[in-house]
């Protein structure tokens, strides 16, 4: 079998290449590389993952070529980031970086000509009723099928995902008992290249600065001033610069450049119970088609450990949910990712288009 590892350098998919040496496989190893824009925002550990990656392949005698999809991120993942922001919503590079340059314009490049590529997502592929589906991994809290959940049929039917099987801990003692030059390297935050770069600093290079008014939802009361609605997110926290708080960012207008914050924990405007999605997409097809009515799914609007129990329901041409709980800062712009019941199968994904608040005061920009 013919198999491609994606290797960053980091500690998974070291051992992703340990575990397939280890079953009689020689993969052949790529690195992607994407440089900095023009600016001065990236960190050196590119250069680090890179030696680390290279080191790997010494290791056990494997080819590695770094691809270069620099252009490619730029063009797209980048952009698609900044066109969201300006738009006021908040968009999930990780999703798209999956789905156009690690899968996308690597399969195109390289990928095409090899059975499988293989990553150290924690992710699963599982095999039902003759068909593959992207499956949740055994450790909830490192399951990252959230961010794969745009990914297409002909991806998920190539891909292999080592590690769905392990907890992290498992494979960092696997790390550590096979010597791994990066068995001692701290985790990634689980983001893309993006990650990477000061996020406020990209989108300011982008965007710049502009002034606007910090308003409190429930009275209207002018609390401060801020840099832009572009730097904000709603269910934001942190960052607002306000006192007596805790204050969350639950509605943006972003024709006047204001943002709307409301007090407290349990402040009913930043929780809703539904969202629409829209252009929803199956990653393998659609198991409900022909249902009539709500179907009991589990789903995330986050990257978080937890599946959150539901309903999902046909919305003209696109798909709603309706949560058995509460739901904080749902963001437009962010994915809802649609499991099974049992969250054990990723079913795909739609782009939250709006949410429908407790007590709307103010029409939702
Ligand atoms: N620069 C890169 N070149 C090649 N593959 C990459 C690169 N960055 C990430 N990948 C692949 O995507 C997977 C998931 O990437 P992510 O950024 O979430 O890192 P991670 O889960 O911490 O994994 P790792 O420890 O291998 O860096 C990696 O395990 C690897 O297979």
């Amino acid at each position: 079998m013919n198999i491609a590892v994606l290797l960053s350098g980091g500690v998974d998919s070291s051992v992703v290449v340990h575990l397939l040496c280890e079953q009689g496989h020689r993969p052949s190893l790529f690195y992607i590389k994407i440089g900095k824009d023009d600016a001065d925002y990236m960190d050196c550990s590119a250069e680090e993952d890179l030696e680390m990656a290279s080191a790997v392949a010494r290791r056990y005698g494997l080819s590695l070529e770094v691809v270069d999809l620099h252009r490619e991120y730029w063009d797209n993942v980048a952009t698609y980031a900044i066109d969201k922001v300006r738009r006021g919503l908040t968009p999930n590079p990780d999703v798209m970086c999956n789905k156009l340059i690690k899968f996308g314009c690597f399969e195109r490049y390289a990928g095409k000509d090899f059975d499988f590529t293989a990553t150290g997502h924690y992710a699963a592929t599982i095999l039902q009723n003759g068909k593959v589906w992207l499956g949740t991994a055994l450790d909830p809290v490192k399951d990252q099928t959230d961010f794969l959940a745009q990914i297409d049929y002909l991806q998920v039917s190539k891909l292999m995902f080592p590690l769905g099987g392990l907890m992290k801990q498992e494979v960092r003692d696997i790390a550590l008992k096979a010597k791994l030059p990066s068995a001692r390297r701290r985790d990634s935050q689980g983001i893309c290249f993006l990650g990477k770069i000061n996020y406020n600093d990209f989108v300011r290079r982008f965007l710049g600065e502009k002034e606007g008014r910090i308003i409190e939802l429930e009275t209207g009361k002018i609390l401060g001033t801020h840099r832009g609605y572009w730097f904000h997110t709603i269910g934001q926290r942190k960052g607002l610069g306000l006192g007596g708080g805790p204050w969350f960012v639950v509605r943006k207008d972003t024709d006047e450049n204001v943002i709307y914050v409301s007090r407290g924990y349990e402040t009913e405007q930043q929780y809703g119970y539904e969202f629409s999605m829209q252009d929803f997409h199956f990653i393998t097809e659609n198991p409900w088609e022909g249902v009539e009515g709500e179907i009991p799914v589990t789903f995330k609007i986050r990257h978080t450990p937890d599946f959150i129990g539901g309903k999902l329901l046909q919305d003209g041409d696109g798909y709603r949910i309706v949560s058995e709980e509460k739901l904080q800062g749902i963001a437009p712009g962010q994915f809802g990712v649609v499991y099974d019941e049992a969250s054990r199968l990723c079913i795909g994904s739609g782009e939250i288009k709006y949410s429908i608040p407790l007590n709307p005061q103010y029409p939702l920009s």
